[in-house]
This record gives structure tokens, C-alpha cells and sequence, in this order.
């Protein structure tokens, strides 16, 4: 079975926040093994792509000039069920409905600034990160592989 990965991105205001330790220790601490990291300003054709489903949606220029208003981290984190769980680790898109635990729950409050992405589905996980990382990820294997799975 091919390992499962998801793109996570910490938004403009999470990394002006001062929330991207925060993001990949929680990932970390998780078990989920990071594979690609890289600090970057976003140009739009690059926020129009990444959104390209949203793109008739009314917010869409909002949502692009706010991926564009500064750096984000883009990362690659790989291990069992990372997209789902991603998911369940982010919390609600809409920040006032997730749940406190939840990176949004506890730290954010608007839906048009909710610190942080991950890929809805695998095959969604796989269009970004060629997306976000065309040159590629790291290959590696942590030692503490053995500890975290059986
Ligand atoms: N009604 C809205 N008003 C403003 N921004 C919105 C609205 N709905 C969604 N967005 C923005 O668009 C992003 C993508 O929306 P989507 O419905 O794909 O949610 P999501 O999958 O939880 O978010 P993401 O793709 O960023 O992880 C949201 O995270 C949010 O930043």
C-alpha cells in the first residue's frame, strides 16, 4: 500500500501570527512524518489554481488576495489516513463551528481568515502537492517509525 499524503498550507495570517511552530508540532507529535516544507509568497496564477473549484464562487478574489497577502508554508505530511485526519486535526472551515482541539477551534474565528488548508480527499492531496512541489519531496524514513505503527 502506497503511503498516503495531504498537503497542508499555513495561510498568510497563521505564519504573521506566529502559528506555523505550533501547526507542525501538533503534526509531529501526531506520528505524521513531514516530507516537504518550504516558506514561499504565493503568485496568484499559483492561489487561482489551488483554488480552481471555488472559482465562481462570490468570495473567490477575496480568497485569492488573501493566499496572496503574504508568506505561507506549504507542506507535504505523510503517514496512515493523513488526509482524513488532517482534516479532523484543522476543524470545521467555518472557524466558529470547530470544535475547540481543533487547530481553527482554538485559533481562529473568521472563515476568511482560518489559518490553515489540507487537502479534502487523496486525490485532491495529489493534484496539490504537484502543484505546490513540482521539484519534488525529501525521502526519508524516521527511526521512530517502528514506535508509531506495528
Ligand atoms: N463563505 C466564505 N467566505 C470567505 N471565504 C471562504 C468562504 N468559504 C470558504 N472560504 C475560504 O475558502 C477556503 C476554501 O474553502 P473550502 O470550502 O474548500 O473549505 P476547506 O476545504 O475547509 O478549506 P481549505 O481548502 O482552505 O482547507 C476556506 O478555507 C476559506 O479560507
Amino acid at each position: 500500500m502506497a503511503t498516503e499524503q495531504s498537503y497542508i498550507m499555513i495561510k498568510p495570517d497563521g505564519v504573521q501570527r506566529g502559528l506555523v511552530g505550533e501547526v507542525i508540532k501538533r503534526f509531529e507529535q501526531r506520528g505524521y512524518t513531514l516530507k516537504g516544507l518550504k516558506l514561499m509568497n504565493v503568485p496568484k496564477d499559483l492561489a487561482e489554481k489551488h483554488y480552481q473549484d471555488l472559482s465562481a464562487r462570490p468570495f473567490f478574489p477575496a480568497l485569492v488576495d488573501y493566499i496572496c497577502s503574504g508568506p505561507v508554508v506549504a507542506m507535504v505530511w505523510e503517514g496512515k489516513g493523513v488526509v482524513a485526519t488532517g482534516r479532523k486535526m484543522i476543524g470545521a472551515t467555518n472557524p466558529l463551528a470547530s470544535e475547540p482541539g481543533t487547530i481553527r477551534g482554538d485559533f481562529a474565528i473568521e472563515v476568511g481568515r482560518n489559518v490553515i488548508h489540507g487537502s479534502d480527499s487523496v486525490e485532491s492531496a495529489q493534484r496539490e502537492i504537484s502543484l505546490w512541489f513540482p521539484e519534488g519531496v525529501a525521502e526519508w524514513t524516521p527511526a521512530a517509525k517502528p514506535w508509531i505503527y506495528e
